[in-house]
């Protein structure tokens, strides 16, 4: 049975990309298509609704149509991200945040009715994408808004961590190795990266399995 709950996407685009030459990592081509067309079609189909979080000229993002979150917080990473996806997520009334990182362009289609029940976050070979996530809406920004003005010169490593986040909510690791034979999680860091991720999309782009 499909699940009722209202269920929103965030893309994370707000990074500087320093391990990338500071490329503007959405914009990467892979397959002659933007990294966040490559996320966007696949969170439009498991999404009511997605907000992207990115700092910088938002227009950049006016093909795509949705609103563009910018960061509150400075210094602290994805979570500031993370936080005004919540809130903007919470305002519209949604019960749970899909979060998915810009440079992750294989993400599963079915990555919701994987994830669920949230809180939960996505494992592939003992690797931990904490940034891969399923969030209960009210209760995160709740113990996120927390987390983040508790931030100090002293703590910032710890606080800053999305890890922190997820096991003060008991989320849930979801392991996906038993229904992937390749890594959908495989992510974009470096120049190196990239090439490897064009390779992969080329062989599977039209395969029925990475490709759109
Ligand atoms: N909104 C927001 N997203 C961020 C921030 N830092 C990183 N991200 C996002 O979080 C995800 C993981 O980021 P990283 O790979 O750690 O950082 P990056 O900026 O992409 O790359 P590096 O600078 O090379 O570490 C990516 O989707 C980033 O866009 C931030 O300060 N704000």
């Amino acid at each position: 049975m499909p699940h009722m709950l209202k269920i929103a996407g965030l893309v994370l685009a707000g990074g500087q990309g320093r391990r990338m030459h500071y490329a503007d990592k959405a914009f990467m081509e892979i397959d002659h298509k933007p990294c966040i067309e490559w996320v966007t079609t696949r969170l439009e189909r498991q999404c009511a609704s997605i907000a992207i979080s990115a700092n910088g000229n938002a227009q950049r993002f006016d093909a795509w149509n949705y609103p563009v979150l910018a960061d509150t917080y400075f210094d602290v990473g994805p979570l500031a991200g993370l936080l005004s996806g919540l809130e903007w997520a919470e305002a519209a009334g949604f019960d749970a945040l899909l979060s998915v990182p810009v440079d992750t362009p294989f993400i599963p289609h079915d990555l919701v009715g994987t994830l669920l029940p949230a809180p939960s976050y996505a494992v592939y070979a003992e690797q931990r994408h904490s940034l891969v996530a399923l969030w209960p809406v009210s209760q995160a920004r709740a113990l996120l808004t927390a987390q983040l003005a508790s931030v100090t010169e002293q703590n910032r490593k710890q606080t800053t961590r999305v890890c922190t986040l997820a096991n003060a909510l008991n989320a849930r690791a979801m392991d996906f190795s038993h229904l992937y034979p390749f890594d959908p999680f495989v992510n974009i860091n470096t120049p190196e990266d990239l090439h490897e991720v064009r390779t992969l999309g080329q062989a599977q782009a039209g395969s029925g399995s990475r490709g759109t």
